[in-house]
């Protein structure tokens, strides 16, 4: 079972004519964005927002219309996946490497919906390691003061071995926490830390989660007091 993909499938039901969607990244967010180009090419008529390079080109390869960030308004619907998800649908994102992007997509966004498998639904978040995206000027220090934090910080490289740079040219430093107790104060404290740009904590920000279950049932969790 392709639980990526189904979850993926499930969401796009929500796209309707006219929108402005915000397209995640990573290997589900490209389920949506393929089965959204499905949909354009039976006639759906939208505008879309990418939270990153490979899922612009990939958004362009099915003829999906690109709209650059300046040029969009209000985003009716983001589709994205999540690396994390708790109970209050609080989520560690960024293990692609896009976090800031899709925070701010997020953030400009009147509905944000998570897909997923069941495999990333947890009771804490922090077994998967806390993506955080620094200036690459004086990162060694930023990187002292993480782990200042209590985690053990490891900046991401490439498969090559060079030192992995995000699509806006910062690096990313992955912290090793295995339990965050509170998500949304340690999201604080890591931005007031200076040199830090943002961190993969999306707190109160998913709408909603597509969960998809290796038993094939899919579960829609809401955040009712949100959005
Ligand atoms: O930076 C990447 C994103 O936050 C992804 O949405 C997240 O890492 C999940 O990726 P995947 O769907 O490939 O597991």
């Amino acid at each position: 079972m392709n639980i990526k993909k189904l979850a993926a499938e499930k969401a796009v039901d929500w796209v309707e004519e006219g929108m402005m969607v915000g397209l995640g990244t990573g290997s589900t967010a490209a389920y949506a964005i393929e089965k959204i180009g499905e949909r354009v090419k039976q006639g759906l008529h939208i505008r879309a927002v990418a939270t990153s390079v490979q899922s612009e080109n990939l958004a362009r390869k099915w003829s999906i219309p690109i709209i650059p960030f300046a040029e969009v308004g209000e985003i009716d619907l983001t589709i994205d996946g999540a690396d994390e998800v708790d109970p209050d649908l609080n989520l560690i994102k960024g293990g692609g490497g896009a976090l800031l992007r899709e925070k701010i997509v997020a953030a400009r966004s009147r509905q944000v919906m998570i897909i997923t498998g069941e495999n990333k639904v947890v009771q804490k978040l922090g077994a998967f390691p806390l993506p955080v995206e620094v200036v690459t000027f004086a990162h060694e220090w930023t990187i002292e003061k993480l782990a200042s934090f209590g985690c053990k910080p490891v900046l991401r490289q490439t498969k090559e071995g060079d030192i992995f740079k995000t699509d806006n040219g910062n690096y990313t430093v992955d912290c090793h926490f295995d339990v965050i107790e509170d998500a949304a104060r340690l999201h604080h404290k890591l931005n007031n830390v200076p040199g830090i740009v943002d961190n993969g904590l999306f707190i109160r920000m998913a709408s909603a989660v597509v969960v998809a279950y290796e038993s094939g049932v899919i579960e829609v969790l809401r955040a009712p007091s949100r959005r």
